[in-house]
């Protein structure tokens, strides 16, 4: 399914239901759809529960739609704020998502949440993960996922000795090792949302930049093969689609 800004691909076939494409004309608009998307999901359930919770994604793209996220006027200091994935990094590393979203996200209005790395200085990632996965029992509002060029997102990487672990867990996080998958770069040791714990979060939302990376995603609609394309795990239903923010 897409909106007004653009056609349905016709390669996306029997997974249109499951994703709405949303196409901005520039990365101003992408940049501020993305961002107001994301707060009004977290306003909805401000309204309903005394907590929300938001889980991010670090890498390249999502840095600046979370800083105008962190000027939105919401009741931050009600607002946990988790990641969908960490490389086995300490959260003050400067190439840890943990440090990503601290930077970018948590400053101005956004400052007063509350932050849950998945990392800390002498903890095992058994230890790590056992305690992401207590915290996920508190269901997300919304997930803001980011794909790599190879069809990875969150730490769901092609090829990855643990996928099929991942994709079959029933925890909402697992410990993974993407050893030789070369979008993991040098980052193998990871820990990551599982499409269990996906299916938990409320809304989901996918940001996209660029000509290469919506071919990818189109590929992997057109292949439907979620072993070649993990991202395709992050599919919603037809009651709770992706949401696809893309700008060229
Ligand atoms: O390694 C990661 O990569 C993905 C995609 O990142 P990008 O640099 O292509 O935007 C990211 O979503 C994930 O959180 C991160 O750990």
């Amino acid at each position: 399914m897409a909106d007004d800004h653009s056609p349905t691909p016709s390669s996306a076939g029997h997974l249109s239901s499951r994703y709405v494409l949303h196409a901005h004309p520039n990365a101003d608009a992408w940049v501020w759809a993305a961002a107001v998307a994301i707060a009004a999901e977290l306003r909805r359930d401000l309204v309903l529960r005394p907590r929300v919770r938001l889980l991010l994604s670090g890498g390249t793209t999502p840095a600046p739609v979370y800083a105008a996220l962190a000027k939105a006027p919401l009741e931050w200091d009600r607002v946990d704020v988790a990641l969908v994935d960490e490389r086995w990094l300490l959260p003050d590393d400067p190439d840890s998502n943990a440090r990503l979203v601290r930077t970018h996200l948590l400053q101005d209005h956004a400052g007063a949440a509350r932050f849950e790395p998945l990392t800390s200085s002498g903890r095992r990632i058994e230890d790590a993960v056992a305690i992401a996965n207590a915290h996920a029992h508190q269901a997300a509002s919304v997930a803001v996922l980011g794909m790599g060029e190879d069809g990875h997102t969150a730490s769901l990487f092609p090829g990855m000795a643990d996928l099929d672990r991942a994709l079959g867990s029933r925890q909402s996080y697992i410990a993974v090792d993407a050893n030789g998958c070369s979008g993991a770069r040098q980052w193998h040791k990871r820990i990551s949302l599982t499409p269990a714990g996906l299916a938990r979060t409320r809304a989901r939302l996918l940001l996209l930049q660029g000509a290469r990376k919506r071919a990818v995603f189109e590929q992997a609609l057109a292949s439907g093969d979620v072993h070649r394309w993990p991202v395709l795990a992050a599919l919603g239903t037809s009651d709770s689609p992706l949401h696809v923010h893309w700008y060229a």
